[in-house]
């Protein structure tokens, strides 16, 4: 089989110079596009230099259906906006679409889901096996503990973050309102300021902190009396992210329309 030709959006992005390293470090796949916004400073910029590499003759562009002519897949790292924009070419393109940003509202997901009747989609707030891992265990223990136990998600990330609570501590609340039998929407308690009153039964709080150059921490405590019980996860560099989105396109390519993620990628739905 040829290599996947991938197109990278968000080329000049934190994310995007990792997954145009990704592909240039693995078999299967070649970089066929880089995409970045209208307006952008870095278009005309070649894509390999920008990651540190040597120049690889892909151009920043801004125009993604002319980049996408003889494409296979997107490899989508970049905000809310331009990934809604980018669903309905890819859909129309046939390409493989990987969704790593985060963010996205109701009505964002809403939209990725509407085309995966014939789109093949694959989306996770965090592309890396340990978080995939940490959500299925969350999952259990959830499941295993009762109300007498309070959930509560921790996440950590560089000072450049935009977004919060990160996508993935929001799947991991996801993790345990499933385990639990109920929905996250109904039951999270975020951003705690001031006369609070006293902690509400049930809930799953979440709390963020921004520093640094931390590439994600994630823990998810369970606060039982008189015990405590705490599952974390330290990314320790962003290639991780990178490599993981770069194994969900090459799994996905081939695939039937569908909207997949990570879980489905690493095998761990059934866990
Ligand atoms: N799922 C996962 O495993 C991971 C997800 N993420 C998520 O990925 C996203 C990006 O993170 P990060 O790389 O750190 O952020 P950056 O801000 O570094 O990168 C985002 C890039 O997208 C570009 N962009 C903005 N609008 C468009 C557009 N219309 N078309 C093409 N490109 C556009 C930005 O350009 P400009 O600066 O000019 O606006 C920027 O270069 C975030 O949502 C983050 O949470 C990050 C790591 C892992
Ligand atoms: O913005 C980041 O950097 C990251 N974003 C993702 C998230 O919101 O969870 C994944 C990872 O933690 C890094």
């Amino acid at each position: 089989m040829s290599d996947m030709r991938l197109i990278v959006a968000g080329a000049g992005g934190r994310m995007g110079r990792a997954l145009v390293r990704a592909i240039a470090e693995s078999k299967g796949a070649v970089l066929a596009g880089a995409l970045e916004a209208p307006g952008s400073d870095l278009l005309g910029k070649d894509a390999g230099v920008l990651a540190g590499l040597p120049a690889n003759g892909i151009t920043l562009s801004a125009d993604l259906w002319a980049m996408s002519k003889d494409a296979d897949g997107i490899l989508d790292f970049t905000v809310p906006a331009a990934t809604i924009a980018n669903v309905a070419i890819a859909a129309q393109r046939g390409l493989v679409h990987v969704i790593g940003t985060t963010g996205l509202s109701g009505s964002d997901n809403a939209v990725i889901k509407s085309v995966t009747n014939r789109a093949v989609v694959v989306q996770s707030g965090n592309m890396s096996l340990g978080v995939n891992l940490l959500a299925a265990v969350v999952r259990r223990v959830a499941k295993a503990l009762d109300q007498t136990f309070d959930i509560e998600i921790v996440e950590t990330h560089h000072r450049m973050k935009v977004d919060a609570p990160s996508g993935t501590a929001l799947m991991l609340g996801q993790a345990a309102a499933s385990g639990r039998g109920v929905t996250l929407d109904d039951h999270s308690e975020r951003g705690r300021d001031g006369i609070t009153g006293a902690r509400r039964p049930g809930s799953i709080g979440f709390a963020s902190l921004r520093g640094g150059t931390v590439a994600g921490d994630h823990s998810v405590s369970f606060l039982g009396p008189f015990e405590r019980l705490t599952l974390s996860h330290q990314a320790e560099d962003r290639m991780l992210f990178a490599h993981g989105a770069l194994k969900a396109a090459l799994w996905a390519h081939g695939k039937a329309p569908g909207h997949y993620t990570m879980a489905d990628v690493l095998g761990l739905s059934d866990i």
